[in-house]
């Protein structure tokens, strides 16, 4: 029995944060979003606006912004995903223990090679842990555009529930169960946005850049099956409809990210020229990690890793890719 489901806690102000707030606040729950600066709560408590991430987007005067943790019946994680650790680390347990934790960062932890839902069992147990993912980015949801997610869980009348109970007129999350086929998918389109920004980036055309997409989604269905996800998934909202906003939007920070990376630019410089969160670029080398535990044969992911890491540069790895062995497409 996950019920109440009226209050809602958000952890992390960013662009995801802010604008998972406003979805909540829109579907008339009342929402706590926690932010890091105080400076910053000030101004969504007083100017109703979060303009470090999202411009003059104006927010729901229903969301009250602070620096610490508040309880609520259904809290939402959405700290970039080399965060989440720290972030659940820091929330009073009681506050986790028997709630539902809607994992919203796309991405695969360093070191442990771990899902954000498997994170929170590490750190909390006892929480119940969803997953929500999709096509949407943040400027989208906070401006009321229309947007659909899917949100995934173990058992189908709580996930029912909560997705009615964060459902707005714009906002339209889909009930799903593959946990793991949904986190895979969010993680693994940032590492394709990479590549098909630097194949925009490299100039080699549009026809490139959707046989990449297709077979990105190929590699992406082995990875899923490996880790026990259902391919199944990746027809839906966090597999083809993602992968294909991420992987042809230049909208997108991984695209972008990517496309400076087909200009010849490297990863350092990118960084260093305060390019915004991309998540693909810290899990990149995680996936490349996982397919090899598991003996999935991903090409793509290699040659992400070894643009980030300038190993070789785009057209050498582009030939690379173009003389492997003939194979059926399956
Ligand atoms: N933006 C989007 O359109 C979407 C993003 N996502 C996912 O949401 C996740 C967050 O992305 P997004 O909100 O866009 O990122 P942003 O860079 O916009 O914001 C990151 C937020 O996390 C906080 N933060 C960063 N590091 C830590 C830390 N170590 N501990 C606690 N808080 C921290 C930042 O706080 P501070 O401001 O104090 O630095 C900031 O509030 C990512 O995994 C992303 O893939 C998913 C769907 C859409
Ligand atoms: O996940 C997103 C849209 O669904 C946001 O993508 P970027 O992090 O690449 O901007």
């Amino acid at each position: 029995m996950i019920e109440p489901l009226e209050t809602v806690s958000v952890i992390g102000g960013g662009a995801w944060g802010t604008a998972l707030a406003q979805a909540a606040a829109m579907a008339g729950r009342p929402v706590s979003l926690l932010v890091r600066d105080a400076a910053q709560a000030e101004e969504i408590n007083h100017s109703h606006t979060n303009t470090a991430y999202l411009g003059d987007q104006v927010l729901s005067a229903s969301i009250i912004a602070t620096t610490t943790a508040q309880a609520a019946d259904i809290i939402i994680m959405a700290v970039p995903a080399q965060a989440t650790r720290s972030a659940l680390a820091a929330m009073d347990p009681a506050m986790l223990a028997g709630r539902p934790v809607v994992l919203s960062a796309k991405g695969l932890e360093t070191g442990t090679l771990q899902r954000q839902s498997e994170i929170l069992v590490d750190m909390a147990p006892d929480a119940i842990p969803f997953v929500l993912s999709g096509p949407s980015f943040a400027i989208d949801v906070a401006a009321g555009r229309p947007t659909a997610v899917t949100l995934a869980g173990d058992d189908a009348n709580q996930t029912s529930k909560l997705a009615a109970a964060l459902a707005g007129p714009s906002f339209r999350p889909y009930a799903a169960d593959d946990r793991i086929g949904v986190e895979i998918a969010g993680a693994l389109k940032n590492v394709y946005a990479l590549a098909c920004g630097a194949v925009d980036g490299a100039d080699l055309g549009a026809s490139a850049r959707s046989a990449l997409l297709a077979r990105a989604y190929a590699e992406m269905s082995r990875m899923v099956v490996a880790m026990g996800g259902s391919a199944m998934t990746l027809t839906g909202l966090a597999g083809l409809g993602d992968l294909t906003l991420t992987c042809t939007s230049t909208q997108s920070r991984n695209y972008q990210f990517g496309i400076a990376l087909g200009r010849g630019e490297s990863t350092e410089a990118i960084l260093a020229a305060g390019a915004k969160l991309a998540e693909g670029v810290a899990t990149a080398p995680v996936a490349a990690a996982l397919a090899a535990s598991l003996d999935v044969d991903a090409p793509l992911i290699a040659a992400v890793n070894q643009v980030l890491t300038g190993t070789a540069d785009i057209a050498t790895i582009v030939a690379g890719l173009m003389s492997r062995p003939l194979k059926r497409e399956d």
